[in-house]
């Protein structure tokens, strides 16, 4: 074991964060990175430490997940989530689900209750119900901000792909535990104003995350029709594998996703000895890490404060 670990790394999505929403993303992240780290420190699995993670940025409506998620074009929720566990390469995922308020515990049960790797639609939602999770009326997955945004973009002049790397805000982390196990989990709404049945990136094996404890683990955001032709995740752990660090492996899938597709987006990164990153091409990703009780956050590119853990 290195004196790296435990660690997390968490974000809240790529893209451009409105000045107004610029604090209540980072403090998101803040409070969210602090869950995952207890339950590391506390000697939990790198799964629940992710897991739980997430699910406290799914109930915040800051964010582009569970409750507050972008609105397809029909001005309904549907959502993908995924986690992956890097001991057993174990994987569970869900997509275009509806009315359920953290999807990343559904993506947790396909993982640990049945032989699938990933429900959609309907066919998830008869999952959850089966498993006891409560179905929540869609209204309360939606606030004031989607709506508003959903009506913007249905001018016809409207560019919801600029408009949304505009304010972006996927859900995901990445976890070393004490043992040196390594997991993954993202969460999300999708693109804005998306055709109804969209799937994205991230409840795809390698796109939206992936995790192995043999290179490490990675959970992404950013345009999902780019990511997945890439399979940003996986190639970074690709240069993993190469002998290249976290952070060259973070900006070299990274800048692949740009110089062949024109796309942006940005990653959590970690490898089994407890390095991280937290890089992004996009203008801004709200990020937070922990690791030795010691936070790192930032929003913009370079930017990179730390604040004891207490
Ligand atoms: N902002 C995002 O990260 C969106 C997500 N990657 C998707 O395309 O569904």
């Amino acid at each position: 074991m290195t004196d790296l670990l435990p660690v997390v790394v968490v974000h809240g999505g790529a893209g451009f964060i409105p000045k107004e929403r610029s604090q209540l993303s980072i403090s998101g992240v803040c409070a969210a990175v602090q869950t995952g780290y207890a339950i590391l420190k506390g000697g939990g699995s790198s799964m629940d430490a992710v897991v739980e993670t997430v699910i406290q940025l799914e109930n915040n409506p800051a964010f582009n997940a569970g409750c507050g998620s972008v609105l397809n074009v029909k001005g309904e929720v549907e959502m993908d989530a995924i986690v992956m566990d890097g001991k057993t390469l174990a994987s569970g995922a869900v997509s275009a689900v509806r009315n359920i308020a953290n999807p990343i515990q559904l993506a947790r049960l396909v993982m640990d209750k049945t032989s699938h790797a990933c429900l959609t639609a309907e066919g998830a939602n008869q999952f959850a119900r089966s498993m006891g999770i409560e179905e929540v009326p869609q209204e309360s997955l939606i606030t004031e901000y989607s709506r508003m945004r959903w009506r913007k973009n249905l001018a016809p002049d409207a560019n919801p792909v600029e408009s949304q790397m505009g304010k972006a805000g996927t859900v995901g982390a990445v976890a070393v535990d004490l043992e040196g196990n390594v997991a993954c989990a993202t969460s999300t709404g999708g693109m804005l104003n998306k055709m109804e049945g969209r799937v994205g990136d991230t409840p795809i094996i390698g796109s939206g995350g992936y995790a192995d404890n043999q290179s490490g683990a990675v959970s992404t955001t950013g345009h999902g029709e780019t990511i997945m032709k890439i399979t940003l995740a996986r190639l970074i752990l690709f240069h993993m594998e190469q002998g290249r660090s976290v952070e060259d492996a973070s900006d070299l899938g990274l800048a692949c996703m740009q110089s062949r597709l024109g796309g942006l987006g940005g990653v959590v990164t970690v490898d089994p000895q407890g390095h991280w990153a937290a890089h992004f091409s996009s203008k801004q990703m709200s990020w937070a890490a922990a690791q030795r009780d010691i936070m790192h956050y930032g929003l913009y590119t370079g930017e990179h404060f730390t604040q004891s853990i207490n």
